[in-house]
């Protein structure tokens, strides 16, 4: 079924630092208005926000966009994965959400693995072996460190499943982001009971998995948007990307935000024993396996502003190496590291020592990058690279130089709100949201050619990251 030009729909991104809202016409793709509002996120030795923020920044981000949003059809929230939300028997949230970068949860994470049959046991049963992003570890943090806190828990959600239930009512959530709980065991597509069971978490607190292509409910009255509005199932972030991006198997993609990530898409269930990839699933059909690291561009921002550079600031050619890990590190797993230098010496300049920095964050993700992609993939495909920091030279040339593959830059941006606008249009015509997004060109941004890769730095920081993972580790 088509949609005449002036069909409209609105697409979410509620990521770790903002919402980002677009209304985007389901023929065209053209985005004919758009909204963001900022979160709050807790410092220190915690990563937390209030659900109620991120609902709030909504309604500022529907409003931002005008009139033209009471016309739309259809609405889908993207949101940062993994991230805990408890809320009490009114829905209120029982205390912030812990988000997919506090690293708190280190301990219970080793003691899930080691209890549920080792990294083996669990990537065969979940695709992935869980990271102190996993919502699994971060609720038997909450059971061990809140326990009153924990039983007052009447629902457990994760933040796209919550902005999704305010809008309707009904707590639902999709595969793509159930694939990052590390209870929702990919093997079999359900929830997983001995899990569940292993954490007293009782499977009745979690959400309705919604599939690809049926409607989560309809707008509530009272809302921004008309009442009885087509509400998507939604997904999360990375997989609302590659909705977006329309990507084929093949094509590795690299994000570039608060956190770094690289995956691409494949018919092949993934399940990685050695955590490197998360064996996620897509949000449409087939998997998503995926690479994250926890220090992207907010680490390079810090540094530039240590340094008193602006971000673009970099200057080449020197042996200084720099592991940014300033919140510890995913990827690779050193969740207790702090940043690090190595090689520093007199000569060395502040716009080397920044582009250490761009150095260290894009090293962590080339790493995972041919093990996102099937072994036959073309690599000489260009990369295509999103998020925030694909506006920036230095991340591009930066990107270029490590990976010595061509690199597209999509000129549509914020796909993670265009991927959530294709799965609503698909609602709409009958679509794979993918399709719509092909349709919509939404790839389409120039090819930067290939550079002649640079072995020397990579091989610089593989060495100092091997000699330095001990000290990491306990850090
Ligand atoms: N022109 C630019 N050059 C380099 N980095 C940029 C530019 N614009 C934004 N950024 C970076 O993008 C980041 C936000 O990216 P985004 O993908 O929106 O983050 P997230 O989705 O994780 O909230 C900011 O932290 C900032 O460092
Ligand atoms: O944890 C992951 C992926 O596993 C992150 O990608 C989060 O989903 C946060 O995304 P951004 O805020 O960086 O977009």
């Amino acid at each position: 079924m088509s949609a005449s030009e002036g069909t409209y729909v609105v697409g979410v991104d509620s990521s770790t630092q903002s919402t980002k809202a677009l209304v985007v016409d389901v023929a065209t793709g053209r985005v004919v208005a758009s909204g963001q509002a900022k979160h709050t996120v807790t410092g220190g030795d915690r990563r937390e926000s209030d659900p109620r923020g991120w609902w709030d920044a909504l309604c500022s981000a529907l409003e931002q966009c005008g009139d033209v949003v009471r016309e739309a059809k259809a609405i889908s929230v993207g949101g940062q994965q993994h991230g805990l939300v408890t809320l009490d028997a009114a829905g209120e949230p029982v205390r912030p959400a812990m988000l997919w970068n506090d690293v708190r949860s280190a301990p219970q994470t080793r003691r899930l693995i080691e209890e549920l049959g080792g990294p083996e046991a669990w990537a065969e049963r979940t695709g992935s072996v869980p990271s102190t992003s996993f919502t699994v570890t971060k609720w038997a943090w909450l059971a061990e460190h809140e326990p009153e806190a924990a039983a007052r828990v009447a629902a457990v959600r994760l933040p796209h499943d919550y902005l999704t239930e305010r809008l309707t009512g009904e707590g639902t959530t999709d595969r793509g982001d159930a694939s990052g709980t590390g209870w929702w065991a990919s093997a079999t597509e359900e929830y997983d009971a001995k899990t569940l069971e292993h954490i007293g978490l009782d499977a009745a607190l979690l959400p309705r998995v919604v599939r690809p292509g049926e409607a989560a409910g309809t707008v509530r009255s009272g809302l921004p948007l008309a009442e009885g509005v087509l509400v998507a199932p939604g997904t999360g972030d990375n997989a609302a990307a590659a909705l977006g991006l329309g990507v084929r198997p093949g094509t590795p993609v690299m994000s570039l935000g608060t956190s770094g990530v690289v995956y691409a898409v494949t018919g092949r269930r993934p399940a990685d024993p050695t955590g490197t990839v998360s064996g996620f699933a897509a949000a449409n059909d087939g998997w998503l396996p995926l690479a994250c690291t926890l220090n992207c561009t907010l680490a390079v921002d810090r540094m530039a502003e240590l340094l008193g550079l602006d971000r673009q600031a970099v200057e080449p050619g020197s042996g200084v190496t720099m592991l940014p890990y300033l919140d510890g590190e995913r990827t690779p797993a050193l969740p207790h590291a702090s940043g690090l230098i190595h090689g520093l010496r007199h000569d060395t300049t502040p716009g080397q020592l920044l582009q250490a920095a761009y150095d260290g964050a894009v090293h962590s993700l080339l790493a995972a990058l041919d093990l996102v992609l099937d072994e036959d993939a073309d690599r000489s495909t260009p990369l295509l690279l999103i998020g925030g920091g694909a506006r920036g030279t230095a991340w591009r040339d930066t990107v270029r130089r490590l990976s010595g593959r061509p690199v597209q830059i999509p000129q549509a941006q914020e796909l993670v709100a265009l991927g959530a606008a294709a799965q609503a249009a698909g609602l709409l015509t009958g679509e794979d949201p993918a399709a719509v997004a092909r349709r919509w060109n939404t790839a389409d941004g120039p090819v930067l050619d290939a550079v002649e890769r640079d072995d020397a730095a990579l091989e610089r920081i593989g060495s100092v990251l091997s000699a330095a993972t001990p000290l990491l580790e306990g850090a």
